[in-house]
């Protein structure tokens, strides 16, 4: 029997990573998505494709065999589909994962399959899917939690591939990057084994691949968006041409690199690898990825476990350099009121109606008694001061 996989999210990560590598995997994807715009064009559709940009030029590749439903219409299908499911994956943003959890907690419990559920969410930050299995016990009867592993199985996992905003016109085609990375950890999967999916690399341990991933790409990505918005630049790569933007970055790295390299099993000489490979893909000109869509959701990146704070606590605790990633740090939070990220709206809320340490703990959920602390709201106070000069008082 043909195996099916249940993709939640059909944007970008969504057509142009995860439902292509599931696709070249053998599986028929049914996507779900609550955008009916996204549902019709994958139902009046019979394929799309992928391109990969790069300097080598480009490669198109064709997807085939989807289908797509709307979680907002037909719930009821959605749970059919994840009943006989081998697989369910999502991409469809770290704040997103408490709404699509009900409906797959209902799809498990339906489940009479003699081999569990892999679920496995395709997000940029550490422990999504332990996030998403919480949500779905949260969902689950209370005398069916116990059971839950026989019918699903939960593994973490890191992703890499930058998939841009697409062009208005380019329907559901994505243009991406070559270079994709997408590890998963084995383990939960115990006696029954994971799945086959080629592009994936199983680990037993994943913190070292999400930590150096989220502490170099998106650490990098987000300081180069940023400091990028701030002077004008309309792209990443426009910012990092930038060689003051660039040095920035690299300064950023190498205090990352530092956590990494100390914390993980990775020589100095590999992460310096990683590192110029990221800064080279980040600079990547074909790809067109605006400063606001790397810099979006502001408030979420400048949260406890995030690309700033994340890597910037544990430096602090282990007596580690950490002043250009709070400059970064300092960069999101000026990245406030921008046409068409909530967040961004939100934050110049907070900043203005709280005090610099209430700010500070609100943002970045850091304790009062870390050593970070201090130096965080430093930070909040130094931009509030700004923004009430500039005619905005804050309260
Ligand atoms: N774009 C990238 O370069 C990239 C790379 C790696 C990881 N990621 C991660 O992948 C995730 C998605 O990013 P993206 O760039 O594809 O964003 P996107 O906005 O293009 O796609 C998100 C999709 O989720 C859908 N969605 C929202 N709420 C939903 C719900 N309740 N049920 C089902 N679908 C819903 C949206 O309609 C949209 O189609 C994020 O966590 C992001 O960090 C993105
Ligand atoms: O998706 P976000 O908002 O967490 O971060 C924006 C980008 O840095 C991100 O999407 C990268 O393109 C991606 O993580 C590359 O693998």
């Amino acid at each position: 029997m043909e195996k099916k996989a249940i993709h939640f999210g059909g944007g970008n990560i969504g057509r142009g990573f995860v439902a292509e590598f599931l696709h070249t995997a053998g599986y028929e994807v049914v996507f779900v998505d609550v955008m009916d715009n996204i549902i019709s064009a994958l139902q009046n559709t019979k394929s799309y494709q992928v391109t990969e940009v790069s300097d080598e030029g480009e490669t198109t590749k064709t997807i085939t065999n989807y289908r797509a439903i709307n979680s907002k219409t037909n719930e009821s299908d959605v749970i059919n589909e994840i009943s006989t499911a081998s697989i369910v994956t999502c991409a469809v943003g770290p704040n997103i994962l408490k709404f699509i959890a009900p409906v797959i907690a209902k799809g498990i419990d339906a489940r009479t399959d003699a081999t569990p559920l892999a679920v496995v969410a395709c997000e940029n930050a550490i422990g999504a899917t332990d996030t998403l299995h919480q949500f779905i016990k949260d969902n689950t009867a209370q005398d069916r939690v116990g059971s839950l592993p026989d019918r699903a199985r939960f593994a973490n996992s890191a992703i890499d591939r930058i998939v841009p905003a697409q062009a208005p016109d380019s329907g559901l085609n994505v243009r991406i990057e070559k270079f994709y990375e997408w590890a998963v950890e084995s383990t939960p999967f115990g006696e029954f084994g994971h799945p086959e999916i080629p592009a994936i690399h199983w680990v037993s341990h994943l913190e070292p691949y999400i930590e150096r991933k989220l502490f170099t790409v998106n650490t990098g990505h987000a300081t180069a968006a940023y400091y990028g918005y701030h002077l004008g630049k309309k792209t990443i790569a426009e910012a990092l041409k930038d060689t003051y933007i660039r040095g920035i970055v690299r300064d950023v790295l190498q205090e990352t690199a530092s956590l990494i390299v100390d914390k993980h099993e990775i020589s100095a000489a590999e992460q310096q690898e990683y590192v110029e490979t990221i800064i080279t893909r980040i600079s990547n000109p074909y790809l067109e990825d605006t400063v606001e869509r790397v810099g979006r959701a502001p408030m979420r990146k400048v949260s406890r476990k995030e690309r700033f704070i994340g890597p910037a606590a544990q430096l602090a605790e282990r007596g580690g350099k950490f002043q250009s990633l709070l400059g970064s740090f300092e960069m999101a939070l000026r990245f406030q009121n921008v046409e068409g990220d909530e967040e961004s709206v939100e934050l110049a809320k907070v900043l203005k109606e709280n005090s610099p340490a209430d700010a500070a703990i609100r943002l970045t959920g850091l304790d009062r008694e870390h050593s970070l602390f201090p130096h965080v709201v430093k930070v909040v106070d130094d931009v509030q001061s700004d923004t009430k000069e500039a005619g905005q008082p804050r309260i």
